[in-house]
């Protein structure tokens, strides 16, 4: 079983804890039908304005609205569809992910939405916590988005095992200076820190940024190619990692 040795775990969320189908398949699908009614009935809100500024900020919505000396008034209807334009694209841009939470919130809220966890993550939060070590969240979801679906999970609230949640206001997940970002957030040294993810080019990243890194390979992932299998440590799910605490 492949062996590490960190003060702290930083998870991502989609094809890691959480299956990539829930993000696909319930979460998106409801984002794009309630977006339009949750700008309509927050439009006048300085934070919904805040958010529609930073998607007009795009350069997408140039590309999808045509020169600017074109486009209509900003409206909950044009911004809606624009909105269902980038989930479509799955784009993993900041504005769309802060409006995401927001209209998550009232499908978890009305018990519409219960974030899904595969069975082996609770157990293994529950492990890592006794042994001492920290548990942090990076993802492209937004914190709120990240605290709802730990917070009201099929498995329960998964919240008091997470010290810390990092999105995109870090920097792309990407990009080796959001690891770097985080490391000293945390005031950790890199090497200290274990990134579980799917997503092989998150992978190098956090690696060119000194982390220690594992691949999770769960039903309905991307395919690891032969050559990913060789440059990362790998697992099928968290059972499979025994991770000790730095002393
Ligand atoms: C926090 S739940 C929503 C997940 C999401 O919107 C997303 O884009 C997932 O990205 P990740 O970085 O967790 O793979
Ligand atoms: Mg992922």
């Amino acid at each position: 079983m492949p062996e590490f040795t960190v003060k702290l775990i930083l998870s991502d969320i989609e094809g890691t804890t959480t299956s990539i189908s829930f993000v696909k398949d319930v979460l998106f699908p409801y984002a794009k039908t309630h977006s339009k009614a949750f700008l309509e009935e927050s439009w006048n809100n300085p934070e919904t304005q805040s958010i529609v500024q930073d998607l007009r900020k795009l350069s997408e919505y140039k590309d999808y609205l045509g020169p600017v000396d074109e486009q209509p008034t900003a409206s909950p209807g044009n911004v809606a569809s624009f909105v269902n334009f980038l989930i479509e694209k799955d784009l993993k841009v900041g504005p769309l992910k802060t409006l995401q939470g927001l209209v998550w919130a009232k499908g978890y809220a009305n018990g519409n939405i219960k974030g899904h966890i595969y069975a082996d993550v609770l157990p293994a939060f529950k492990r890592w916590h006794e042994a001492g070590l920290r548990l942090a969240i990076y993802s492209s979801g937004s914190v709120k988005a990240q605290q709802l679906l730990f917070g009201q999970s099929e498995m329960g609230n998964l919240l008091p095992y997470v010290s810390g949640h990092y999105d995109t206001a870090v920097g792309h997940k990407q990009e080796k200076e959001s690891y770097v970002n985080i490391a000293k957030d945390l005031d950790l040294p890199a090497e200290d820190i274990l990134f579980l993810t799917d997503v092989v080019k998150e992978a190098e990243a956090a690696r060119d940024a000194g982390m220690q890194v594992a691949l999770l390979n769960r039903p309905g992932n991307a395919p690891l190619t032969d050559d990913d299998k060789t440059a990362f440590t790998f697992v099928d799910n968290f059972n499979n990692l025994k991770i000790n605490l730095k002393e």
